[in-house]
């Protein structure tokens, strides 16, 4: 009998964040043993996790660069003893073009999938790096890939398809739906906490750098916000959301940009920082708001883009019971969830203020036509699982 631990280790790579976890298999079940979390790419520390209380046990200084702080996180598991535990590593892809399914990240797969790194700039690239620097540290270590896109491969028509020409889009151009890994998860606690909700009407409420809001019928994904990339769908912190294509041509056209520059100026330099001029940061947007009018004002932006979404979604849907908050800022941004429930008060949206500022479960009134609650996602859980399957399926 093998006795020895065997571990599987959960690589997130968002657009502003770095998280990833350590799951010890035991008696057939993940249990997180670790939990990494690199909050802001542009500062320099790893805080080490002890998942079952949630506090920092540790800070590991690093330099700025993204796989310095993997290398960082494994020389930490290395100190437990846990490295050599590795039996599989799990990675967040968010594009994942024609994928429907989770891959072992093989050269060919790798090479594939360079196709799609410009569709998403933001988190493509840095996933493909760490896949690789991962490759050559423990290169005996199966690596699974993990697709964003996933959840939503079996939208309908009505949501997916985009109306250009079909010389342009050649099949491959439409709406991929994102942030499908973070759906799993909180579809998953819903059938566990809420499960007379679990196949009714529900709106996914993902904010955090990136946002996105889904709208699931009987557990499937029907539409999503974003697009063929992650730029389109809500204003976000620093891309602009859906943008009338005639912008991009006066730019390129009468301005001229270079695509350099306008995919530069798109995605890190749009969004909510534009609007306030100088932070995208919604959480300090929201306590800047009471004395400067500019993060007021984007604040406001941002919840009447979520509040339109919601609508959108709902029409689509012909109904909604439920909407969950989830990301960083639907997680623990009481103003940000109290300002779209009050401003959806017309379609039946009751907010409890002392549970919203509590930030529990459910932040309804008891009753209400729409349930409004909060569930903390667990991307690097699904990760882990579905790698796991992948590994020794
Ligand atoms: N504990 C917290 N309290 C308040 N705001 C938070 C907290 N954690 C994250 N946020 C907010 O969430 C945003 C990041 O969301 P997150 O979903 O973690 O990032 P990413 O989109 O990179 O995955 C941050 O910009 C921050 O404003
Ligand atoms: C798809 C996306 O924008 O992801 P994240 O919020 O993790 O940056
Ligand atoms: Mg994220």
């Amino acid at each position: 009998m093998d006795l020895k631990p065997k571990m599987i280790f959960a690589v997130n790579c968002g657009s502003s964040s770095l998280k990833c976890a350590a799951f010890l298999l035991e008696e057939g079940a993940l249990q997180e043993r670790y939990r990494f979390v690199v909050k802001d790419l542009a500062t320099p520390e790893v805080e080490v996790r002890d998942p079952r209380t949630g506090n920092v046990i540790r800070i590991i200084s690093r330099e700025t660069d993204l796989v310095e702080a993997l290398d960082e996180i494994l020389d930490f598991l290395e100190e437990e003893g846990l490295l050599s535990a590795i039996a599989c590593i799990g990675h967040r892809m968010v594009h994942g073009g024609v994928h429907t399914a989770p891959v072992h990240a093989g050269p060919d797969i790798l090479e594939e999938l360079e196709q799609y790194a410009g569709a998403a700039p933001l988190h493509n690239p840095p996933a493909m790096a760490c896949i690789r620097y991962l490759s050559e540290r423990l290169p005996d270590v199966d690596q699974v890939i993990c697709f964003d896109t996933q959840f939503h491969h079996e939208m309908p028509a009505l949501s997916s398809r985009i109306p250009i020409s079909a010389k342009l889009t050649n099949g491959f151009i439409k709406k991929y739906g994102f942030h499908g890994l973070s759906c799993e998860s909180v579809l998953r606690q819903l059938k566990e906490t809420r499960p007379e909700l679990a196949d009714k009407k529900i709106i996914i409420a993902h904010l955090g750098n990136g946002c996105s809001l889904t709208s699931v019928v009987q557990g499937k994904s029907t539409d999503n916000t974003m697009g063929f990339t992650p730029f389109g769908g809500i204003v976000m912190s620093s891309r602009p959301g859906d943008l009338d294509p005639g912008v991009l041509f006066y730019l390129l056209k009468e301005r001229k940009a270079s695509v350099e520059e306008m995919e530069e100026l798109l995605q890190r330099e749009s969004g909510l920082k534009a609007l306030h001029g100088k932070t995208g940061d919604l959480s300090e947007l929201v306590k800047e708001s009471e004395r400067d009018a500019g993060a007021d004002f984007a604040v406001e932006y941002f919840v009447k883009s979520v509040c339109a979404a919601i609508a959108s979604l709902t029409a689509g849907m012909g109904g909604i019971d439920a909407l969950i908050f989830t990301g960083g800022i639907g997680e623990n941004n009481t103003e940000v969830r109290r300002r779209i429930a009050v401003r959806m008060g017309w379609m039946g949206f009751t907010l409890n203020e002392k549970q919203n500022a509590r930030h529990n479960d459910s932040i309804s009134e008891t009753g209400a036509p729409v349930y409004i609650g909060i569930i903390r996602t667990d991307e690097e859980k699904i990760i882990a699982e579905q790698s796991f399957k992948k590994n020794t399926g």
